[in-house]
Parts: C-alpha cells; sequence; structure tokens
C-alpha cells in the first residue's frame, strides 16, 4: 500500500494537566502517514481519486483548534478515529508532539498505529 503523508502539521491547542496549562494555548506538531493507493489518481491524474492531503489537514485542524483535551494520548486516538472514518483511510501512523513541554528535551508525545494496512 502506498502512503500520503503529512508533516510537522502545527496547530495550537488547549493541552495539558496542569492548571497553567489550562489558561493558554500551546503548539503542537502532528506528523501523519495514512495508506493509500495512488495509483488511480495517478493514472487518471484527477484529484477525485486522491486522498487529499489539503481536505484531511483542513480537518485536523479544524478538530484540534477546538479541542481541549488533557492528554496528547487522548487528542491522538481522537484524530486518527476521525480520519480513519471520515476519509476511509485502513491505516495509519500518526506522531502527536508537544514541543518544550520537558524541560531540556526537545520534543515528547505518542506514535501510534491504527487500522491494518491491507
Ligand atoms: N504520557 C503523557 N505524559 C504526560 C502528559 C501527557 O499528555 N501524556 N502531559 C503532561 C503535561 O501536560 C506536560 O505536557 C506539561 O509539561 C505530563 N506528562
Amino acid at each position: 500500500m502506498d502512503i500520503v503523508f503529512i508533516e510537522d502539521l502545527k496547530v495550537d491547542t488547549v493541552i495539558g494537566i496542569y492548571d497553567w496549562e489550562r489558561q493558554i494555548r500551546q503548539t503542537i506538531s502532528i506528523d501523519l502517514e495514512m495508506a493509500h493507493d495512488i495509483q488511480p489518481a495517478a493514472l487518471e491524474d484527477t484529484i477525485d481519486k486522491c486522498l487529499d492531503y489539503k481536505s484531511v489537514a483542513k480537518r485536523v485542524i479544524s478538530f484540534v483548534e477546538e479541542s481541549e483535551f488533557q492528554l496528547v494520548e487522548t487528542l491522538a486516538e481522537k484524530i486518527a478515529e476521525i480520519i480513519r472514518t471520515e476519509f476511509n483511510v485502513p491505516w495509519l501512523k500518526l506522531k502527536l508532539s508537544k514541543p518544550g513541554a520537558v524541560r531540556g528535551s526537545k520534543n515528547v508525545g505518542v506514535l501510534i498505529e491504527r487500522g491494518a494496512k491491507g
């Protein structure tokens, strides 16, 4: 199966377990790999057969901007579920990074895989 990907999608949101984190918006970053057969789109050279990464990104941005979860785990699971159901993606890998959350580290977060490549 081929992959359509989105790298380093930055979105501002309310996320975190501490009181001070509930008062501010923080920037998270999302890397996405989504299984999709690209040959039909390539053969016809039409967006109609594509897994449209712009549509996926817009949906993810809109959801994350509105969300107010405590854990990166919860946010990652919700995003994965939306992409799999609304865009008919059989398998995805999603990395959700919360840069600067731990002093001395560049990034922390979660990396999940959901579904089967088929
Ligand atoms: N596995 C996780 N650990 C931690 C999380 C999290 O969402 N998942 N969150 C925090 C705090 O919100 C932290 O990001 C603030 O610096 C701590 N550990």
